[in-house]
């Protein structure tokens, strides 16, 4: 029976990086919570299998999905109201025990930097270690992100494969990384919106209380 990402490594689903030898650190005995940020505008399934699927690889005992308050990267672009982002991802996740959902990043206010994320779930977890899951798109992003060099000593960062995007930790910190292949899901918030706004389905790519709520609310309508 595998005992942890090592041995994951070993059957070949964890696609160790370079740097961090055993695909992620070892148990330290502490709880393990997953971080799933996101702007999850909508959230879809996309984001539930990888979730999903890293936390079943890291041995994790929770998945917290953190919806952005105000995605500053994404600031070229109409985001959809928070407390709508945030009842969706309640929607897709409240099935699931391992799953929940935070508000610490729009109840802060202003921008939301991942940094202040992992800040505020140390302070509300003593005791636990973090898990940061992120996609191949945000991973290759990340040393834009604010105060990076503390980053990796908040949380291990998991990225994960997208569709379209090439996954690797090229100039990122020895150790501080794991790359994970996840069942590809070739969905995307931008294309659920898209297709939302010709009248096209998204029944299956997203949750089906996710898809009420979308027209109950009447998102992305005329986008
Ligand atoms: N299909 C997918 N497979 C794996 N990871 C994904 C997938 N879609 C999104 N992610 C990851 O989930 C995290 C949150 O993504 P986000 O909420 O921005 O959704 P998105 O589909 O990328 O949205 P948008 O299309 O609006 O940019 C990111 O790290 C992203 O890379
Ligand atoms: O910390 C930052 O500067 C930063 C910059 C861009 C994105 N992030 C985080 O990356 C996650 C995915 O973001 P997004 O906007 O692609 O959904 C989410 O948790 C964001 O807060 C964080």
């Amino acid at each position: 029976m595998p005992t942890g990402p090592a041995d994951d490594a070993a059957n070949g689903t964890v696609r160790t990086p370079q740097h961090s030898p055993g695909g992620g650190p070892a148990h330290t005995g502490k709880r393990r919570l997953g971080v799933m940020g996101g702007t999850f505008d909508p959230i879809h399934h996309g984001h539930l299998v990888a979730a999903s699927e890293v936390a079943a690889q890291f041995h994790l005992d929770e998945v917290v999905f953190v919806p952005t308050g105000q995605p500053w990267q994404k600031s070229h672009r109409k985001v959809s109201p928070a407390e709508d982002r945030y009842l969706m991802t309640v929607i897709a996740t409240a099935e699931n025990p391992q799953f929940s959902v935070s508000r610490i990043d729009i109840d802060r206010g202003g921008p939301t930097y991942t940094v202040d994320t992992l800040r505020d779930l140390r302070a509300l977890n003593p005791d636990t270690d973090l898990f940061f899951i992120t996609g191949a798109d945000a991973l290759a992003q990340l040393l834009t992100w604010r105060d990076t060099e503390e980053l990796f000593s908040l949380a291990h960062f998991i990225g994960v494969t997208r569709p379209g995007h090439h996954l690797t930790d090229a100039g990122l910190p020895e150790g501080g990384v794991s790359l994970v292949e996840v069942p590809a899901l070739a969905i995307s918030s931008t294309d659920c919106r898209a297709r939302v706004a010709k009248g096209d389905p998204i029944w299956y790519m997203v949750p089906d209380g996710v898809v009420r709520y979308i027209d109950k609310r009447e998102l992305y309508r005329g986008e």
